[in-house]
């Protein structure tokens, strides 16, 4: 069995079964299979001995139906048209499920954004906004972080682009931003709180229980360190953890009784890695997909369980923190085998959600605690919950399934009242 590993293929695949289940007009897959726009640009940056160097970025907005271009801009080596197209079609959805004013958006650029020093990633950052600007805005598209980018990027992107608009300040242009520059309380940590609370809500559909539960996660970045500390705040353990670095590759770290979410980020800022952490012990990434557990969540990058993986797992339940982390394939074999899963464009939605808080708290001038953001987060992503699972129990289908059409709804909806079809 080969695995589709291109995202875009994979990502239109999902589309077009969640149409034929709803019997939709043929024109709602015809409208939603392509982004609306991809600009590609080339951005050369003076790099600081002297030398210039391109690189590759790209912004898509596959739709704009409900509301303005939402997503984040990714910066790492593997970045291409097509995983930025798929990013965003993927981010139609999750605004579609969460009932956000927003249709889909993405970037990226192809780098490796640790090789470069702090002036030469500045003047990348710039160059990409000098490249794309005329396509921004409060009400056209709005980027935020995802993987290789956070709030320093996200500053930089803002005060490029009030520069090039006469000193605008548009300040919802951007998410994702740190809060002394206009960001919202909570957003950092939004993504794996969200997870949290839908592995939570996942567990308790699937009967386990999360209080003595076994959790691996695989990544500790922005996403999967949060999501390791959310679990734990609700009572939960994770008791393996999977990383990737440079010269050691994939490896694993294990620890029965939990791996201690303070201790290891502490040093995690100490150390640049989790290599070598004492409070846990290093297993090899084979290890760390055989181990038995109740629920895996995968929370690095695209295609992390293949069809081959997803045979030798030996877990329950299976929650994508990351965007598009288990291949059709991988899909298929989950089925087969029983193990259930909760989709993407649901369980990592906390970030987009915070992100719409950010932009309208932009927009105000007014700004929330971070308990009021926690507590309009659980509400808004229950509600999707509720939603998601009352479509998979009505149609029986899987939740996968249920995600892209209860989403297809609202989107729907918009296309036809706007004339499109
Ligand atoms: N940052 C956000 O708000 C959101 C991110 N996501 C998705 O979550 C995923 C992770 O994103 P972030 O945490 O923001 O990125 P990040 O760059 O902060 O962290 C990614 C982590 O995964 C690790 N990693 C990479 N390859 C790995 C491998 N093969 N095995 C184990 N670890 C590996 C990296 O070393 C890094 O620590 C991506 O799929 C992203 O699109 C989804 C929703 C929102
Ligand atoms: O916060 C956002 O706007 C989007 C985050 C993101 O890129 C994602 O959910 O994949």
């Amino acid at each position: 069995m080969t695995d589709t590993l291109n995202p875009l293929e994979s990502a239109q695949e999902k589309v077009r079964i969640a149409c034929e289940k709803l019997g939709t007009d043929p024109a709602v897959y015809e409208l939603l299979k392509e982004p609306k726009r991809v600009i590609e640009v080339t951005i050369p940056v003076k790099m600081d001995d002297g030398s210039v160097k391109t690189f590759k970025g790209w912004r898509s907005v596959h739709s704009d139906a409900v509301g303005p271009g939402k997503g984040g801009v990714r910066f790492h080596p593997d970045v291409n048209m097509d995983e930025v197209k798929a990013l965003s079609l993927w981010m139609t959805f999750k605004g579609g499920a969460l009932g956000l004013p927003y249709g889909g958006g993405k970037g990226g650029i192809s780098v490796d954004p640790s090789e470069l020093s702090e002036r030469e990633l500045e003047q990348l950052c710039r160059g990409y906004i000098r490249g794309i600007h005329k396509y921004l805005g409060e009400r056209i598209d709005i980027p935020a972080p995802d993987v290789g980018t956070n709030g320093q990027v996200m500053s930089w992107f803002m005060d490029e682009y009030a520069a090039l608009n006469g000193g605008n300040m548009d300040m919802g242009t951007f998410t994702g931003k740190p809060v002394a520059f206009g960001g919202s309380e909570g957003r950092n940590e939004a993504t794996g709180f969200g997870v949290a609370v839908v592995t939570r809500e996942a567990a308790k559909r699937f009967g386990i229980d999360i209080s003595t539960a076994k959790i691996a996660v695989q990544g500790f970045g922005n996403v999967g360190s949060f999501t390791v500390k959310n679990i734990e705040r609700q009572g939960g353990k994770v008791c393996a953890i999977a990383e990737w670095d440079k010269k050691e590759g994939n490896y694993g770290l294990y620890n029965e009784s939990g791996i201690d979410f303070k201790e290891l980020l502490a040093y995690k800022e100490a150390n640049k890695t989790i290599l070598g952490f004492p409070g846990a012990t290093k297993i090899s990434a084979e290890d760390f997909w055989t181990k038995e557990y109740d629920i895996l969540i995968p929370a690095a990058l695209e295609n992390a369980i293949t069809g081959e993986v997803a045979k030798k797992l030996n877990v329950k339940l299976v929650c994508e923190a990351a965007n598009g982390p288990v291949t059709p394939e991988g899909d298929a074999v989950l089925a087969e085998r029983g193990i259930n899963l909760t989709p993407d464009i649901l369980t990592n939605s906390g970030g987009v959600v915070v992100s719409y808080y950010e932009w309208v708290q932009n927009q105000y001038g007014y700004y929330w605690s971070v308990a009021e953001v926690e507590e309009k987060q659980e509400a808004d992503m229950m509600k999707a919950v509720g939603g998601v699972f009352g479509v998979a129990d009505e149609f029986n289908v899987s939740l996968r399934e249920a995600v892209y059409m209860y989403a297809i709804k609202s989107i729907d909806e918009a296309m036809k009242l706007r004339g499109w079809y």
